[in-house]
């Protein structure tokens, strides 16, 4: 396998001075080729954050960021991102198809193939019938199938997913989730995905990395050894799902959080101490 992505020591800080707030300090990880990694935190810890920067939206204040070992500089031509909001990522004004093909403009690929590429996307999230319809026209998880096809037309090298499953019911819900491991595992597309969701993590995730609460820093990277084909029944049954489960809840909410937070926090304090420190020197 090769690495696809490669963060390393990346933070990110709001402002500057008195008023400055560390989202996200000084995060190594990479996520191989093919592979679906989920992160779960805290809310508030900095998960949007560093997907924004993984995005080259945000300019990491410090680290790197690189996407098939090109350094990300602004947003690249190759990544995706599926956001939980459907409804405001969708164009009202155009068919589903024309939202779909919408991205592939700014490629080279002619018009007869930006058609065969939308439909095939659409094939594959399950909705072939549905293209000459709007956005409006569907049900949320059918808008929530839509972004997915845009996002996965332009065969990203990175698909980036923020909650992206937050906004519909229960039912609406695991039906994504296996529509997204199945597309995800037949067309080999490498997925970082955001969730509050323990279960979801693991259930999803090929791995699960834990972040602390703000400033985010890793507290575990736990491979998933589940199955790759997984049941929504039989697979949140097994010993091995519940273990795990337990495991992210416990790196999440108890003291090794805590205390990673803690030293992060610890580590922030003195790096500002020193800048001070070497300003009055100079
Ligand atoms: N543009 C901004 N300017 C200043 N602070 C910001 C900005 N965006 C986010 N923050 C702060 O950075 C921290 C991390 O925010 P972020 O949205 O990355 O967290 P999150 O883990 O995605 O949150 P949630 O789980 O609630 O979606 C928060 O304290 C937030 O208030």
């Amino acid at each position: 396998m090769s690495t696809m992505l490669e963060v390393s020591d990346l933070s990110h800080r709001y402002g500057a001075g008195d008023k400055a707030h560390v989202a996200v300090n000084d995060l190594t990880f990479t996520v191989e080729a093919g592979q679906l990694a989920c992160i779960v935190g805290p809310s508030g810890c900095g998960k949007s954050t560093l997907l924004r920067a993984i995005a080259g939206l945000v300019p990491p204040t410090s680290g790197t960021v690189s996407l098939h070992g090109d350094l990300v500089t602004g947003v690249p031509d190759d990544l995706a991102v599926v956001f939980q909001d459907y409804s405001r990522s969708l164009f009202p004004w155009l068919t589903v198809a024309k939202n779909v093909e919408f991205p592939l403009r700014w490629t080279k690929l002619h018009k007869a193939e930006r058609r065969k590429r939308a439909a095939s996307a659409l094939e594959a999230v399950g909705l072939a019938g549905v293209g000459a319809k709007f956005p409006w026209q569907l049900s949320g998880g059918m808008q929530q199938r839509v972004s997915i096809a845009r996002a996965l037309a332009s065969r990203p090298a990175l698909l980036i997913m923020d909650e992206p499953f937050a906004s519909v019911d229960a039912q609406t819900r695991f039906e994504l989730e296996d529509l997204l491991r199945r597309v995800q595992r037949e067309q080999g597309t490498t997925v970082l995905l955001v969730t509050h969701d323990i279960d979801e993590s693991v259930y999803l995730g090929d791995r699960v990395l834990v972040l602390s609460k703000s400033p985010a820093r890793i507290v575990a990277d736990l491979p998933v050894g589940l199955p790759a084909e997984r049941d929504q029944i039989t697979t949140r049954e097994s010993a091995e799902f519940v273990t795990l489960r337990g495991e992210v809840a416990r790196l999440l909410h108890g003291p090794a959080s805590a205390a990673v937070a803690d030293e992060a926090e610890r580590e922030l304090v003195e790096s500002e101490e020193a800048v001070v420190k070497a300003e009055a020197k100079s």
